[in-house]
């Protein structure tokens, strides 16, 4: 077992994997690059959440090999892998799931405080996040009260909260009307290029992934071949465009 280069934060070696017998991932690999934004695209069912369930180490690829630098994620026990997500990881969800009895900030102050942090800093990191996504008014409400796409900015703001080393993001804006999704984008791209997060981030939709560094593309649990573009005046990060299955 070799671990992966040094500027590959995380890296998957021939990932297999199969629901319940059906394959969902038939061979990927890909490296991510320690501050990088990287889209992974494809239609509905093309293995993304899959992808980076494995990435992230809340699945074991059934063959295969991920690494989180030089630690290998896919011979780490369930606490290991536990710990890991809980210390260097964030997750967004394109649901968003929060305690129902902790209120917005609480939700959004949880990776902190899970991690030791004391709750006066905790709240106030918390309350800069919801801030900056526009959420700040709910910091006291509960979930129950609060509209589906607000509850979707606290949980991004409770993601972006512990400063992960790399953040998964699946379908984060699913639940946001198309006005609202480039903002919340722009503010969670902004965010982890400003704080060295690397980003991993599963979309269908080109014009989310055209605000990453680099895009690759998911067909039927298979990465098709992913061309580069220049960036366009105007525009953040550079699009991609697959050629071939
Ligand atoms: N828990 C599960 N049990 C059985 N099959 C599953 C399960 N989760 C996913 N699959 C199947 O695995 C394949 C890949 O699913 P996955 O959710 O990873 O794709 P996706 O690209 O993220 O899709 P979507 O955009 O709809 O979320 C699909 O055929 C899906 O039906």
């Amino acid at each position: 077992m070799v671990a992966p280069p040094d500027n590959d934060v995380l890296r998957a070696r021939a990932l297999h994997f199969k629901h319940n017998g059906s394959p969902a991932l038939s061979g990927v690999s890909l490296g991510v690059r320690e501050g990088e934004i990287l889209a992974v695209g494809g239609p509905r069912g093309s293995g993304k959440t899959t992808l980076l369930r494995c990435l992230s180490g809340q699945l074991l690829p059934q063959q295969g090999e991920v690494w989180f630098n030089s630690v290998p994620v896919h011979t780490m026990g369930p606490l290991g892998r536990e710990r890991l997500r809980r210390d260097r990881f964030g997750w967004i969800d394109p649901v968003p799931v929060l305690v129902p009895e902790l209120n917005a900030w609480e939700n959004a102050a949880l990776p902190l405080m899970l991690r030791g942090t004391g709750r006066r800093h905790a709240k106030a990191a918390a309350l800069e996040w919801l801030e900056r996504l526009d959420v700040g008014e709910c910091a006291r409400k509960r979930p129950h009260a609060l509209l589906q796409s607000e509850r979707q900015r606290v949980a991004i703001a409770r993601a972006l909260v512990s400063c992960p080393t790399v953040l998964f993001a699946d379908e984060p804006t699913a639940p946001l009307h198309r006005a609202d999704r480039t903002h919340v984008l722009r503010t969670l791209t902004t965010a982890a290029r400003s704080h060295g997060i690397t980003v991993v981030l599963a979309t269908h939709d080109a014009e989310t992934a055209a605000l990453a560094d680099r895009a690759v593309t998911l067909l039927d649990g298979r990465r098709v071949t992913t061309v580069h573009l220049p960036p366009a005046t105007g525009t953040e990060g550079r699009a991609a465009c697959s050629l071939s299955a």
